[in-house]
């Protein structure tokens, strides 16, 4: 999908024009989505649907930071998927890193995460918000230290990187009108499409992972390429099929 840059501010030209050139966006209106670069941050509209506001990445102040401070820690139910242990630091590579808030709370309970990320409106929004979260203060040398971003295919990066623990979440069709869809997924999905090859990822995933693969699904999916997990952590809304391949050290990734 074609999708245009835009930017009112004059101040902000010269950096449009380098995101522009780098990600491939457009620099006319169009009447579906579109990106603002805006002096706070970049932002994806859906300008057909404006109600559902802007989406941009904001590991700082947003819902992620919050989760952080108060969400539960290495108790959450994403941290016993991936088998955290006090004392081990744990090499994540999420290969569907999206808006990277689930990779955001594996790098804050310690993990080393690489994200995979292959839509180019996705990943300018992520780098968007890694560069703003590694200047912070608070949490900028740790950030700089554990997430970092690749963009491009997760399989093909899988056939030349070998890991501890694979993270997927792959893009699944939402139930219509559910009203735990956030509005911000909703605005995403219609910009990234469905990973219809989600399949063959797992499968990459089992290939590069030493010692296990996470898979997130909404509770009424079926297992990826239906393929049973060693284990399922459910949750509210969401389930985490764990494929596990052997046991994780004691104290070294
Ligand atoms: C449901 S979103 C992930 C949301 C993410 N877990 C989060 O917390 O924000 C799935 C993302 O994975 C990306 N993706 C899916 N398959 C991929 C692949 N094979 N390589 C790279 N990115 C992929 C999609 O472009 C999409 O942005």
């Amino acid at each position: 999908m074609d999708i245009p840059l835009i930017c009112n501010d004059s101040a902000l030209s010269q950096k449009a024009k380098i995101l522009r050139k780098k990600w491939g966006f457009l620099s006319t209106q169009s009447d579906h989505f579109q990106l603002h670069l805006l002096p706070e941050y970049l932002a994806l509209e859906q300008k057909d649907d404006p109600k559902q506001g802007l989406v941009f990445v904001d590991f700082v102040s947003g819902s992620v930071a919050h989760r952080r401070k108060f969400g539960g820690g290495k108790g959450q139910a994403i941290a016993k998927a991936i088998g955290l242990k006090p004392g081990v630091q744990v090499d994540v590579i999420d290969a569907t890193a999206g808006l990277g808030r689930d990779a955001f709370v594996l790098a804050s309970l310690g993990c080393n995460v690489t994200m995979i990320e292959r839509s180019a409106v996705a990943a300018a929004l992520l780098e968007d918000g890694l560069e703003r979260a590694y200047l912070n203060l608070e949490i900028g040398t740790w950030m700089k230290q554990r997430m970092r971003l690749h963009f491009g295919s997760a399989s093909e990066y899988l056939q030349h990187h070998q890991t501890g623990v694979v993270y997927l979440d792959p893009m699944f069709p939402h139930k219509k009108k559910s009203a735990l869809v956030k509005k911000e997924m909703r605005v995403f999905q219609g910009v990234v499409g469905e990973d219809l090859d989600a399949d063959s990822l797992l499968e990459a995933a089992l290939n590069a992972a030493r010692y296990r693969v996470v898979v997130k699904r909404p509770d009424y999916a079926p297992f990826l390429n239906d393929k049973k997990p060693t284990m399922s952590i459910k949750t509210k809304k969401n389930r985490f099929d764990v494929y596990v391949k052997q046991a994780m050290p004691q104290n070294k990734s």
